[in-house]
């Protein structure tokens, strides 16, 4: 059954219309990628998903009791607050000591349990952030630029790890991403918004969508093109690579 289906969505910030007739559905287990430039309103798209800003136009049906871990961009905490990682996963509400640990454990941060929250590094804050998601078994885990400040290998690694919890909980991914090589190929479907939906469809389809080139260039097809190639080494397929490229 469809976890979630918007139709004509649209959204506005003061008086600009942010999001406009955005048609966008999500089926239980697949992974959705938005892509789209600086301001495209990637964000807001996630955020009308959860319910935290006010659609202008349009309707969202969420299937009801749908469970969804929402990872933002980024999360603001007083550096001065003392907080262990156990105590920030306990808010707001009680959570035992084996839910924390399994989360952390799913995240890929087991050791974190007993550490401040204001001296983790930028990627085991994100794996914090994720274990906080994950708190609540999610049918739809939703990431907002998740990687962000995370190194090419850091993020590349925090994407194997979306894509296992995905093979493993059977969760729907939605996410954004500026790291189009990296999760393009990752994807089952990609979304490319510019305040309305310009292209979707398979990643290959949406890489070689003319609408798509105008906002990126060629320059991403490259690399999606170098990805494939890396990821089907030890296969004799170098020409046929380089020929794609
Ligand atoms: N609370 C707000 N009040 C007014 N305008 C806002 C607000 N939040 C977002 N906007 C505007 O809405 C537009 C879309 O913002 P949004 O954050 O959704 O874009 P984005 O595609 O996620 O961008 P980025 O890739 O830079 O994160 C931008 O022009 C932004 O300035």
């Amino acid at each position: 059954m469809t976890l979630l289906t918007a139709s004509h969505l649209s959204v506005r910030m003061g008086n600009t219309e942010v999001l406009h007739g955005v048609d966008l559905s999500i089926e239980p287990g697949e992974i959705v990628t938005i892509v789209g430039p600086n301001g495209s309103g990637k964000s807001t798209l996630l955020r009308a998903i959860i319910g935290a800003v006010p659609l202008s136009h349009g309707s969202l049906t969420v299937r009801s009791g749908l469970r969804i871990g929402y990872v933002p961009q980024r999360l603001e905490l007083d550096a001065a607050l003392p907080m262990t990682v156990s105590r920030f996963l306990a808010l707001p509400h009680r959570t035992s000591r084996s839910a924390i640990h399994e989360a952390l454990q799913r995240a890929g941060a087991p050791d974190l349990a007993d550490r401040q929250m204001a001296r983790l590094s930028g990627g085991q804050f994100q794996r914090v952030l994720l274990a906080r998601a994950l708190l609540s078994q999610p049918e739809l885990l939703i990431l907002d630029e998740a990687t962000q400040g995370l190194d090419q290998p850091g993020s590349a690694a925090f994407y194997e790890r979306i894509a296992g919890l995905r093979a493993e909980m059977g969760c729907a991914v939605l996410m954004v991403s500026h790291e189009l090589h990296v999760v393009m190929a990752a994807s089952d479907r990609v979304i490319c918004l510019n305040g309305h939906v310009c292209c979707h469809g398979a990643p290959e389809q949406v890489a070689s969508a003319p609408e798509y080139r105008a906002l990126f260039g060629t320059g991403t097809h490259g690399a999606l093109a170098l990805y494939r190639h890396e990821h089907d080494h030890g296969h004799d397929h170098a020409h046929a690579h380089e020929a794609a490229q």
